[in-house]
């Protein structure tokens, strides 16, 4: 079913009911920020990377977020632990390819995890979704240098090919899923501002791919409340560091008719 302000809130509010414990392998930078979001949208955080206990870890889970940003061979052995016992259990995985393209390292390192299990969703900016679908993109490291729209076709490519969702976000979010479409028109410019934006998009959509099996519906509702939510925090205050703190009070405090009057999603 294609998304509605209606399946957005039956998902927000199954979130803040069950309280999903969501794991996250994430990068230093945002681990703060991405666990605060998702606490406020009603998840349970957690983040956890040694290879000693991430395959323990996610079996008590509900979700599984994989985020490459502060990537080093600790990390990568913990995430490959964490996927492959995910795909034995069936619970959902979300891969964040951050800055791939940007080096030889995260290029391998990304088709290695791609390879060994497929993800459910994948959350990248148009620069990254273009590198993972073999494009020779771009990307000024983690920061893209293209805007969503020319992504799209990447998009489509790439989720046939593993089969699973792809999310550009940007202007635009696009949620593609083979040749359907959702494309969300929310947010501000002024959430590239802030750390990490994209990568709270990853771990939210952690959260909603928990309580929804449909995963392209999953990914954009969490797109949708991103959206949503950086427009309410931008017009409080236009400045990064108040957008970062009335972003999660705007997630906090979210209700049916916030969506419902802001939302802008086409097919
Ligand atoms: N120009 C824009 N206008 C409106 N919203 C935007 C714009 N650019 C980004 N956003 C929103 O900001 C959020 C983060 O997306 P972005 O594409 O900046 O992620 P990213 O580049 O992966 O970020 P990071 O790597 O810092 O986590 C998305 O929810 C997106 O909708
Ligand atoms: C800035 C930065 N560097 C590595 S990961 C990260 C967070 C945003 O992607
Ligand atoms: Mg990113």
């Amino acid at each position: 079913m294609f998304p509605t302000p209606q399946s957005i809130w039956t998902d927000v509010t199954q979130i803040r009911a069950q309280a999903p414990l969501i794991h996250n392998i994430t990068n230093f930078v945002v681990m703060n920020n991405t666990a605060n979001a998702l606490l406020a949208v009603g998840a349970s955080p957690a983040m956890v990377h040694a290879p000693e206990e991430t395959a323990d870890f996610v079996a008590i889970s509900s979700a599984l977020v994989v985020n490459i940003g502060t990537l080093d061979e600790n990390f990568v052995a913990g995430m490959k632990q964490a996927m492959r016992r995910a795909k034995d259990l069936g619970k959902p995985i979300v891969f964040d390819p951050v800055g791939v393209g940007a080096t030889p390292y995260r290029n391998r390192v990304s088709a290695e995890l791609l390879t060994l299990s497929a993800p459910e969703i994948i959350r990248g900016n148009a620069s990254e979704i273009m590198a993972l679908a073999g494009l020779d993109a771009q990307t000024k490291g983690v920061d893209s240098l293209f805007g969503s729209d020319a992504a799209v076709d990447a998009a489509h490519q790439l989720s046939r090919s593993l089969g699973c969702v792809v999310v550009v976000s940007g202007a635009t979010d696009y949620i593609i899923r083979g040749e359907q479409t959702a494309a969300i028109a929310n947010g501000h410019p002024l959430m590239t501002r802030v750390t990490g934006m994209g990568c709270t998009a990853t771990a939210l959509t952690g959260a909603f791919a928990a309580v929804n099996a449909d995963y392209f519906q999953a990914a954009a509702h969490a797109m949708a409340v991103m959206g949503v939510a950086g427009e309410m925090a931008v017009e409080k205050q236009t400045a990064p560091g108040s957008l970062q703190v009335n972003f999660l009070d705007a997630l906090y405090q979210l209700t049916a008719s916030d969506i419902a009057d802001r939302l802008k999603i086409n097919e």
